[in-house]
């Protein structure tokens, strides 16, 4: 037990004495080949070119990221005229916005079909061909219809080939859409976004009111991508053409827009320098579209405004064609950090590696001398079962 242990003790002496009065560094083999030379020159330099021009350069790779958090107000300002047969009638910001808190997503009504003095009573189906009947049979009492406008009495009526319902009578007919749009005047709107963002990370807050659009600058400009791109007033034709859309035509029958703010900050440079970039994007509304979509073409929406007449419950239905405008605010801040740079290096370090790798390769394979460098490179051991030889160098041997 005694001899065990004190045997145990001498190894471990030996051990530690090893790892800490001994230093392996590995041996280098000096190569005189030009080619070989020149090949690992390059793909070095190839290397270097990577970690600078893009780790560094393009990708920043010496800076640490935060995504924004950010927030859209919006108001709209114009007014509209209709004159539908006699009936005049003027149309404020509070009459085609919906809805109306002024948020990153709403609508600008452009046209609409008007059903006016609805009430809850009978009358035959619309006679549109979605809901025709040949007979009383057609029309099951109590049941509607996909496509129905109300609960079916069981009757069908003669004079229109329609069942009749139970419904909000008139029944809205929406058979021709008005065309010039009712509200095309709607292309001279304005457009007002109002946008703030920040950066917890780096304890940031922007807003797109940024130094130079104050009060006298707001009330005078309209955005304009190469003359004013930092005015927040954009007139609602601008943004429909910019997007690449025909407003006339989406004025119809209603499309989507998306507007994406975009900052993109190097918080390294002056914070004037972190301002947003609008831009403007079709999503729906345009004859251009594919098969599938003209299965439902544009955007509408039906809304009502109810009333008392003579103690009866009335109400005035819409259906409104749109511009859907959704805005999407996409941030990003980029700012110097140790970390991601010593990380950066680090990694370019370890990619110089791949210059010996593949010289490596060309040394030992491909050169004519090849067998002459994979001697000079490797120390051969003797086979297992061999006597070992040691081969000691010529130096060694000279000593010795
Ligand atoms: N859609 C828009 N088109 C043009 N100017 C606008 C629009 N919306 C706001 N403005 C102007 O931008 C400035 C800032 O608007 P903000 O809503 O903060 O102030 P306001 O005094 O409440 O505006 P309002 O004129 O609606 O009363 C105001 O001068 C306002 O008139």
């Amino acid at each position: 037990m005694c001899i065990i242990s004190s045997k145990m003790k001498s190894y471990i002496t030996e051990a530690l004495s090893n790892f800490f009065f001994e230093y392996e560094t590995p041996r280098q083999v000096l190569v005189r080949n030009r080619r070989v030379g020149v090949v690992c020159r390059l793909i070095q330099l190839g290397v270097l070119a990577y970690i600078i021009g893009w780790v560094f350069i393009y990708e920043k790779g010496y800076q640490t990221v935060d995504i924004a958090i950010g927030s859209v107000f919006t108001k709209m300002k114009g007014v509209a005229y209709t004159d539908i047969s006699g009936e005049e009638r003027v149309w404020d910001v509070s009459d085609y916005v919906y809805p109306d808190q002024g948020g990153e997503s709403f609508v600008i009504m452009t046209n609409f079909i008007i059903t006016d003095g609805q009430t809850q009573s009978m009358c035959p189906e619309l006679p549109d061909g979605k809901n025709t009947c040949n007979s009383d049979a057609d029309c099951t009492k109590g049941q509607f219809k996909r496509t129905g406008n109300g609960h079916m009495t069981g009757k069908c009526v003669n004079t229109t080939n329609t069942c009749e319902i139970m419904s909000w009578c008139p029944i809205e007919d929406d058979r021709t859409i008005p065309n010039p749009p009712l509200l095309s005047v709607a292309e001279n709107f304005t457009l007002f976004i109002k946008n703030s963002i920040t950066f917890p990370a780096f304890g940031v807050v922007r807003s797109n009111l940024v130094e130079g659009v104050d009060q006298r600058y707001i009330k005078k400009c309209l955005y304009d991508p190469d003359e004013h791109q930092l005015c927040p007033i954009f007139r609602l034709g601008d943004i429909v053409r910019l997007s690449g859309f025909n407003f006339s035509q989406m004025a119809g029958v209603g499309g989507a827009i998306g507007i994406l703010i975009e900052w993109e900050c190097n918080l390294d440079l002056s914070l004037q320098r972190c301002i947003p970039k609008y831009g403007f994007h079709g999503l729906y509304g345009n004859a251009k579209e594919g098969e599938s979509s003209q299965a439902s073409v544009g955007y509408n929406f039906r809304t009502a405004k109810y009333y008392m007449e003579d103690k009866v419950e009335k109400r005035t239905l819409m259906k409104i064609f749109g511009i859907r405008i959704d805005i999407v605010v996409h941030g990003l801040a980029r700012k110097f950090d140790i970390i991601p740079t010593l990380t950066a290096i680090g990694s370019g370090v370890g990619i110089f590696g791949v210059a010996t790798v593949v010289c490596d390769l060309v040394l030992l394979n491909l050169v004519p001398k090849k067998d002459f460098y994979k001697n000079m490179k490797f120390k051969y051991t003797a086979v297992q079962d061999e006597v070992p030889v040691i081969q000691l160098d010529k130096e060694d041997q000279e000593k010795e």
